[in-house]
């Protein structure tokens, strides 16, 4: 109770939002802040924050940091680059707020995720330490065109911003920040969005976190879920036992040749959305292939090779930290999905069924899209995390519902 105690006087809203909070470093940036009257915004059309600008109004040199340290572009395709990329995230990215789990995004993945068409090497932004060359800190951005409430806008999308443990709480992060802003700016390029755990100023979306159970055994084990009240183990694998074949006619791996339909398919969908990409070919052909151990996408074929729905997931494993048995938690990430002729219900149902017979633990989806149609249903728990949605440089009058959300980031 104490702690509730605590948590009412911090005053937090109902997304979680502490607007009392100070923010030294992101009261400087172009993003809409907590105190500002709602007067303001509300006049204000959506659009850009600051003042437009030109390449040649950037600075050119990079942002210093402090002695010991350098810069370092980080090339994903070389072996080495990757292997230490992956050893800073699987022991320093995010962990949840009892420290129980932490993301263990794997090398395959990092490569899938760091070279989407248009990709830039010097927007894989690493930092080491002079003397040792040891990668300590890291941050990438990705080109994306994100259409918000209407408007196509040119962007990139940050993620994987991450500080060695060790260099925490050195204010290393703002300046990791301001360095991916300038070189993603020298591109011409004045926008961003990027999602986190954590309310920062200002949240343009807030979903929430939904989990389904698929090995319920294991994730009692590894102290993911807990045994609910006057259940017994048995009662609990039946209540999520899942056939072994998915149901849907026609449903297959996505393949080359359907790229055309699904980029046609995914953008008469994210359409209806307000804050959605715009997909190429080329982006559909790299985001939705299927790789093995990293994404998933399966198409519904129907008469005369119509394509009529697809769905697809990605799989995102955490280390159980400090577990004798179990090392990892096999977790699958509902990624893009369009029922169009096939019930949301059913298709969702062959994704856990797929992401089960493929040896996940769990299905993790938000509340977005039309998510909450069936999360309920197909009986998907609650979860304890949000997932904040964030623009830089873009105003956005109004907060968005998470149904309004048709943007999902790795
Ligand atoms: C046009 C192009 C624009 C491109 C850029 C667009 C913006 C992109 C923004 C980045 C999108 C990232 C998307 C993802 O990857 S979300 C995943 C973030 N990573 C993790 O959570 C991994 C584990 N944690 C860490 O590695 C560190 O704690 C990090 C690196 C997160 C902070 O390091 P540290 O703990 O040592 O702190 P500090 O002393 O250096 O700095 C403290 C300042 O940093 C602000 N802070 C804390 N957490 C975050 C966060 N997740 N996004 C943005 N800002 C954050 C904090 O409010 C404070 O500012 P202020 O409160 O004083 O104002
Ligand atoms: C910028 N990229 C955003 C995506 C990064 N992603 C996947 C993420 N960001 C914040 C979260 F809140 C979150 N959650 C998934 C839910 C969950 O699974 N909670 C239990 C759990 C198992 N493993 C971990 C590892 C870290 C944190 C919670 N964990 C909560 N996911």
């Amino acid at each position: 109770q104490g702690i509730q105690d605590q948590l009412g006087s911090l005053q937090l809203d109902q997304q979680g939002n502490n607007p009392k909070k100070s923010y030294a470093f992101w009261e400087t940036q172009p993003v809409a802040q907590f105190n500002e009257e709602a007067g303001s915004s509300t006049s204000v059309a959506d659009g850009p924050i600051d003042a437009t600008k030109t390449v040649a109004d950037v600075r050119q040199e990079p942002y210093n940091l402090p002695d010991s340290f350098v810069w370092s572009t980080c090339d994903v395709n070389d072996t080495k680059t990757v292997e230490e990329v992956y050893q800073l995230l699987t022991m320093n990215y995010v962990e949840d707020d009892e420290a129980m789990f932490r993301f263990n995004y794997s090398q395959e993945f990092l490569q899938w995720a760091l070279q989407p068409p248009g990709y830039q090497e010097d927007w894989v932004l690493g930092v080491r330490v002079s003397s040792s060359g040891k990668l300590v800190a890291f941050i990438t951005g990705v080109p994306a065109t994100v259409r918000v409430k209407g408007k196509e806008v040119s962007m990139v999308e940050i993620n994987f911003l991450c500080v060695h443990k060790k260099l925490r709480s050195k204010r290393l992060a703002p300046v990791l920040i301001k360095e991916i802003t300038r070189r993603v700016n020298l591109r011409g390029i004045w926008q961003a969005a990027y999602t986190a755990g954590v309310v920062l100023p200002k949240p343009v979306a807030t979903a929430q976190y939904w989990h389904r159970s698929l090995n319920p055994k294991k994730l009692i084990s590894v102290g993911f879920s807990r045994l609910a009240p006057r259940m017994t183990l048995a009662r609990t694998l039946k209540l999520f036992k899942l056939p072994e074949e998915p149901q849907t006619p026609g449903l297959r791996p996505l393949t080359k040749q359907d790229v055309p339909q699904v980029t046609e398919l995914l953008r008469e969908y994210l359409s209806t959305y307000e804050l959605a990409p715009v997909f190429t070919e080329e982006e559909v052909l790299h985001y939705l292939m299927p790789v093995e151990g990293v994404i998933e996408t399966h198409v519904v074929e129907g008469k005369d090779g119509k394509l009529t729905d697809m769905l697809s997931f990605y799989t995102l494993p955490s280390t159980v930290i400090g577990n004798p048995t179990y090392k990892t938690l096999n977790a699958a990430f509902m990624y893009y999905t369009v029922a169009k002729e096939t019930p949301l219900h059913q298709l969702m149902t062959d994704a856990l069924i797929l992401a089960s017979t493929g040896g996940h633990d769990v299905f993790n989806a938000l509340d977005i899209f039309e998510n909450a149609k069936f999360l309920k249903d197909l009986k998907f728990g609650i979860g304890d995390g949000r997932l904040r949605y964030y623009l830089y440089n873009w105003r956005v009058k109004q907060e968005l519902e998470a149904a309004q959300v048709g943007l999902v980031l790795l």
